[in-house]
């Protein structure tokens, strides 16, 4: 009961207890009645008797080969169940599923008339001078037969149950499928594997109705130790006993070596915050940032300056070939990019808009939208297989292969890509030690803590010398002030990288501080590709424009040019430079230009609102006020010292004025 909690461990209640304590009782007797009736004294002579090590012999046997079989069929089976969609599908599951449930006679009939003389393949198999039925090939297929679906189910719940980002992310740094399989999947999925192919076998062990319908009751050749059982129960109830007794201690001995530390579930990483259909953290769009938050443009005049403080000046590796990206994707997402070497491009847009269906196009991952160009450099990589790509790809958590070392997590793209061992270990150390983890070079990624599991799934990926860098969302997963280190690192690391960098984010601090553009998505379309500056100048939809924190209203001018834009929501907004006529826009005012009164306020400014404060918020040093229109005025979000919100006694649900001088108020026209 261990990880319980204190109440619940001490509280059984009776109507529970009571059923429970028969179940136990119930399962106990009669391996009770086993233990009492044993021959002890006996025993060992029995064991050692020709007859039971002759059927232990041939149990071992068939059992053995029986996993073997289950192994081999099985593992691919449960993986294309697991991994693929075919048609068909539940079919072969309830088929998998089926000799669990048929009485195993009745698997013996079956198999029977499938590989009997009389059967399906008996008579070509009879053509080849090969009879199943009655010989040990029979039993081992018998027993086969109604072992391998524990195997399979147990292995697919594995697979199932792993994110295939660590596979995908591993295909990202150049792992070919089988390489993929033997070193990612298999190692993730073995605790899976073990269990199913212990309870496989264990099955295979104790099998009997499908073995005596189909392969008989043969001294050495098909009697197995439970049929020896059977045999002896009729003259030597003792020697059935003691028979009984040897495979109730090879069962026994399986559950307790499967209660081993190897059948718990392998802990992905201190920041496995996962994110499946649904999982991740809550995200929203972040209130406002000041538009002078400042923006790094890379390229070769800033990158020495940046990672001066840290690491050693150049990235380990030959020196780097620049990979300028050209690609236009469409499909799901519709998006065009031209972007030379070297430029960091934030991909924004609200949930759903294709942000991560964009970069999975590109690593070629899906095929919901297609990559219809896509140029790497000087390489046409439209039509390359995912791992043939060079894109690396960081996912929300990293996704650090758990049962790696952060030395051999960096050095997996390289070994991948060819790169001899000492030597892929030598380099990734230098990404690790440039990345300022060194020290944590032989740690688990269990060991780490999310800024450093983020700076190694860095290393990770640059070491792979990638030409396009994928970053989704890199510092969601990350408290505050990690964030910011980790920002730091990123801005450091990604002024060196001779490739262009897309960085999902749902930040605009990030989206503004780390690209030197940025791509809005909405709906699957590009609706804005900008610079920071142009983007926070000219928002051109209203979710940009709240995502930079600014009132952001639709609306069309009048027809008459005098500067009046009609509000969607009704209210009429004066703008001090006139826009075109008669057109459709939108109206932006950066809340530190809305002022608050508790009276209607007299002189200058021409658009003025009544409404009452909806929420009060902070921000950085000053207070976000959000105000609900009434009478048709828009909702409104003004800024203000908290002298001034303390002047004003403002607080929830108070009714106040909010003025916005025309020379404020700006008209985008869409
Ligand atoms: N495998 C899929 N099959 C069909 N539709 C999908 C699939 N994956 C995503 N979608 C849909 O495609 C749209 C874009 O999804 P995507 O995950 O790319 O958005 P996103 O911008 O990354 O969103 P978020 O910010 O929530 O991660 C959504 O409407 C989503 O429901």
């Amino acid at each position: 009961m261990r990880g319980l909690p204190e109440a619940v461990k001490k509280r059984i209640p009776l109507p529970l207890g009571i059923p429970a304590a028969l179940a136990v009782t119930f399962l106990l007797l009669p391996l009770a009645g086993v233990l009492a009736h044993a021959p002890w004294s006996s025993l060992p002579s029995r064991l050692a008797s020709h007859e039971v090590t002759q059927a232990l012999t041939l149990s071992l046997l068939v059992s053995g080969w029986a996993l073997l079989i289950a192994l081999l069929l099985g593992v691919p089976l449960a993986w294309l169940l697991a991994r693929t969609e075919f048609p068909g599908k539940s079919l072969v599951r309830c088929l998998v599923m089926l000799p669990m449930v048929l009485p195993p006679t009745v698997a013996g009939v079956a198999l029977l008339q499938a590989y009997g003389r009389h059967g399906i393949l008996g008579p070509a198999l009879a053509s080849y001078d090969i009879t199943l039925p009655f010989s040990t090939a029979g039993a081992v297929m018998a027993s086969a037969f109604v072992a391998m679906p524990f195997l399979v189910i147990s292995l697919e719940g594995s697979l199932a149950g792993l994110h295939p980002r660590y596979e995908e992310t591993a295909t990202s740094l150049g792992a070919a499928p089988l390489r993929v399989f033997r070193t990612i999947t298999l190692p993730m999925v073995l605790p899976g594997l073990i269990a199913g192919a212990a309870l496989s076998w264990a099955r295979a062990l104790g099998e009997f109705g499908a073995t005596i319908t189909f392969a008989g009751n043969l001294p050495g050749t098909t009697q197995t130790l439970p049929l020896q059982v059977y045999l002896l129960l009729q003259d030597d109830p003792e020697g059935a006993t003691a028979v009984s007794l040897l495979l109730l201690a090879i069962a026994t001995a399986i559950l307790i070596s499967l209660r081993g530390s190897w059948l718990n579930p392998q802990t992905p990483t201190k920041t496995g915050r996962g994110r499946g259909a649904g999982e991740g953290p809550a995200r929203g769009v972040k209130p406002y940032v000041r538009p002078s938050a400042g923006h790094t443009t890379r390229g070769p005049a800033t990158a020495a300056h940046t990672a001066a403080p840290e690491g050693p000046p150049r990235p380990p590796g030959p020196a780097p070939t620049p990979h300028p990206l050209r690609t236009t994707v469409t499909g799901a997402v519709e998006a065009t990019l031209n972007a030379p070497a070297g430029t960091t491009i934030a991909v924004v847009g609200p949930n759903g808009a294709g942000k991560t269906t964009l970069l999975r196009t590109l690593l070629g991952l899906t095929t919901r939208a297609t990559a219809t160009t896509l140029t790497l450099g000087t390489e046409d990589a439209s039509h390359a297989p995912p791992h043939h790509r060079r894109i690396a790809w960081v996912p929300q958590d990293g996704a650090l292969f758990p049962h790696l070392t952060a030395l051999a997590n960096t050095a997996y793209g390289l070994r991948a890509q060819g790169t001899p061992r000492a030597e892929a270990h030598r380099e990734a150390r230098q990404w690790l030690d440039r990345l300022g983890v060194g020290a944590l070079a032989h740690h688990r990624p269990g060991r780490l803590s999310g800024g450093q599991a983020q700076r190694v799934a860095l290393a990770r990926a640059l070491a792979a010398r990638p030409r396009l860098l994928l970053l989704d969302e890199p510092l969601a997963a990350l408290d505050q002030s990690t964030r910011t280190h980790v920002r730091h690192t990123l801005r450091t690391h990604l002024a060196d990288f001779p490739g262009v960098c897309l960085l999902v984010t749902h930040d605009p601090v990030e989206a503004v501080s780390l690209a030197s553009h940025v791509l809005v998505l909405e709906n699957g379309r590009t609706v804005q590709y900008a610079t920071p500056t142009d983007l926070t100048r000219r928002p051109r939809s209203p979710w940009v424009a709240r995502m930079l924190g600014r009132n952001a209203w639709p609306g069309r001018t009048t027809a008459d040019g005098d500067g009046t834009v009609l509000l969607d929501d009704g209210a009429r907004l004066t703008t001090a430079e006139p826009p075109p006529a008669a057109t459709t826009g939108l109206a932006v005012v950066p809340p530190e230009a809305v002022s608050l009164h508790t009276t209607r306020p007299t002189g200058s400014p021409r658009n003025i609102w009544q409404g009452k404060v909806r929420e009060i918020t902070a921000q950085g040093g000053r207070l976000r006020v959000l105000v609900e229109g009434t009478d048709g005025a828009p909702e409104t979000v003004a800024e203000i010292t908290p002298s001034a919100a303390a002047d004003l006694a403002l607080a929830e649900g108070t009714p106040v004025w909010a003025s916005i001088k025309a020379t404020e108020a700006a008209f985008i026209p869409l």
